[in-house]
């Protein structure tokens, strides 16, 4: 059974008067890929900073595996690897170098598991490479290693597609699945640009002005899935016909003489037997998955400027 890795209880943060952080809740499981979603400014790196313990909170509580940063702080950190600035990488070093030097800074850290990481992130082939020659997708990935090293419960990625190509997109995306499958590591990334990262999570919480305001599952939610649907229909009276649907309480918008609807899947039906008993000529009713982006950008107003 997967145990809880991460649990924020209505965390408060206000600086001077400003209420930046307004009560979140948001509960991360072990093996699971959790995308922190928000346009800029909308609290996601205070919020980090929070978990990490390197600021404090105003209210509720952060728990890492059961341990509470407040009252427990070094049980809780110990669990917690994070990349929340750059990674920290001495380029006239190798990586391997590097992934040593950093061991030293924690106990037991064995060569295997130092080899075990370098695995993990597909470095092997340029682990004795300097890293000022690195790429920044191989330096990211340096930097996850590092963080990972003392084997944390919960992994945290502050905007960790920042500069990269889609290429470093891909990449990232295919080893945190790997890390998280194999490893049973809880990753939180966030990120402003909900497409970039939505592939590679398992649910996402999307944050405005320091609240939640949507959280969903990502893969093999049949029901998220069918919600927000949007509905093309092709009809010959759209005047009628709009009419029609707005009095029943949906929402509708018209582009030339097609409407739009917004629908579950299971109302379809219904819909068009309404338009039919009017009277109204349907030729066609195409569904359109709204997508998350669409949907995104919906509820943030379109604030997603980076
Ligand atoms: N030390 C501070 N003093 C006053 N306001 C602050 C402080 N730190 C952050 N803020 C404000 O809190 C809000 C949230 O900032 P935060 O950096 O957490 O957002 P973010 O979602 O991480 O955005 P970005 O993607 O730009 O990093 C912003 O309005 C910011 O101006």
């Amino acid at each position: 059974m997967s145990q809880v890795a991460l649990e924020l209880k209505n965390v408060k943060k206000t600086i001077g008067k400003k209420e930046i952080i307004k009560g979140l809740d948001l509960t991360i499981n072990q093996g699971e890929v959790y995308g922190f979603i928000g346009p800029n400014g909308a609290g996601k790196t205070t919020t980090i900073r929070m978990v990490v313990g390197l600021m404090k909170l105003s209210g509720g509580d952060i728990k890492i595996l059961g341990k509470s940063i407040q009252s427990e702080y070094k049980e809780a950190a110990k669990n917690i690897g994070a990349i929340v600035e750059n990674p920290e990488l001495y380029p006239f070093m190798t990586g391997w170098q590097n992934l040593m030097h950093y061991a030293r800074m924690y106990e037991g850290i064995t060569k295997e598991r130092i080899k075990e990481v370098v695995s993990l992130v597909g470095l092997e082939k340029v682990i004795n490479d300097k890293v000022g020659k690195y790429s920044l997708g191989m330096r990211q990935r340096l930097g996850v290693a590092q963080a990972i090293l003392h084997k944390p419960a919960l992994l945290i990625l502050d905007e960790p597609t920042n500069g990269l190509d889609p290429a470093g997109i891909r990449e990232i995306r295919d080893y945190i699945r790997d890390l998280a499958v194999k490893d049973n590591v809880a990753v939180m990334i966030s990120s402003h640009l909900l497409s970039e990262i939505e592939l590679m999570c398992d649910r996402i919480g999307i944050i405005q002005q320091g609240e939640i305001i949507q959280e969903r599952s990502v893969r093999g939610d049949d029901e998220a899935e069918d919600a927000g649907l949007k509905v093309i229909l092709d009809v010959e009276q759209s005047v009628q016909a709009e009419e029609i649907l707005k009095e029943s309480g949906l929402t509708v918008e018209k582009e030339s003489d097609k409407l739009i609807v917004e629908l579950n899947r299971k109302d379809i039906p219904n819909v068009v037997k309404q338009l039919i008993e009017n009277e109204i000529l349907v030729y066609g009713v195409t569904p359109v998955k709204a997508t998350l982006e669409d949907q995104f950008l919906e509820l943030t107003g379109g604030n997603v400027i980076g």
